[in-house]
């Protein structure tokens, strides 16, 4: 992957599994969110970028000129760092992908906006007040809120970047146990600084450091037993 002649990534070879949690940590610029990014497409959002190699998703070529972009990111949704609703109601949050999507009756939409509140555990906290402004949600039900809003269009790979980091404690800790309670059903990647996080979370863990993936492991075995002298010097915070 390429941002101009800049390589940010290079001999990447992972195999992520299907329900499981792959958390990506490593020191800032290594390229943990241009690698998150390369399995949605969305690194061609940015202009002057290059990717080389292949990207399967259950044996598609995400990267096969026969692919729809829109429906690929359909398939493999993205959460980002600051919660970012947009300015219209809880309930027209949730119902904007179904709807431009072509859904157009009103009572499904209205189950799926339920069923998505209630998977992105917010349901009970918001389900008397569907129609006010999503803008005053706290910071942490605007994070459920993305995440609702990405389970109404049906997805199979989360994709969330530093989904916590910009929320306290109370608000980390519901993130944790709901992208926990979702491994269930999706399969989910994510970036974190925080190492405690990785290991609370994740199944398995990749460590990248200067564009590359210098660990991949369990991530019990990453945390108590890891292989690479690198890795153990990065949680054990001589570096980063
Ligand atoms: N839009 C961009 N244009 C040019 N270079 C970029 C762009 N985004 C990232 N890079 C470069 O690619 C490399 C990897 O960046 P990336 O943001 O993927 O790292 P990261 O590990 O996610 O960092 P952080 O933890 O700070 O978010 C860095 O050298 C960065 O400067």
């Amino acid at each position: 992957m390429y941002y101009g002649d800049i390589q940010a990534l290079q001999d990447i070879n992972l195999s992520i599994k299907e329900k499981e949690i792959t958390a990506l940590i490593g020191p800032s610029g290594c390229g943990k969110s241009t690698f998150l990014r390369v399995l949605n497409r969305m690194n061609e959002l940015i202009i002057n970028t290059r990717v080389e190699g292949t990207v399967y998703i259950d044996g598609d070529d995400i990267y096969s000129a026969k692919v729809d972009v829109v429906n690929l990111r359909k398939r493999v949704g993205m959460v980002f760092q600051k919660p970012n609703p947009f300015p219209k109601s809880i309930y027209d949050n949730v119902a904007y992908g179904p709807r431009i999507h072509g859904m157009r009756d009103r009572k499904k939409i209205d189950q799926l906006v339920e069923k998505s509140l209630r998977q992105a555990a917010l349901w009970e906290e918001v389900k008397d007040r569907l129609q006010r402004a999503a803008l005053g949600l706290s910071g942490g039900q605007q994070q459920r809120l993305s995440i609702a809003r990405l389970l109404a269009v049906g997805p199979e790979v989360l994709l969330m970047d530093e989904p916590t980091s910009a929320l306290d404690p109370v608000s980390t800790m519901k993130i944790e146990e709901l992208v926990q309670d979702l491994k269930e059903r999706y399969t989910i990647v994510i970036v974190t600084h925080n190492m405690q996080q990785a290991a609370r979370i994740s199944d398995k863990t990749a460590f990248f450091l200067n564009g590359e993936v210098i660990e991949f492991n369990n991530t019990d075995t990453m945390f108590t037993n890891p292989t690479d002298q690198r890795t153990e010097d990065y949680i054990t915070g001589r570096f980063g």
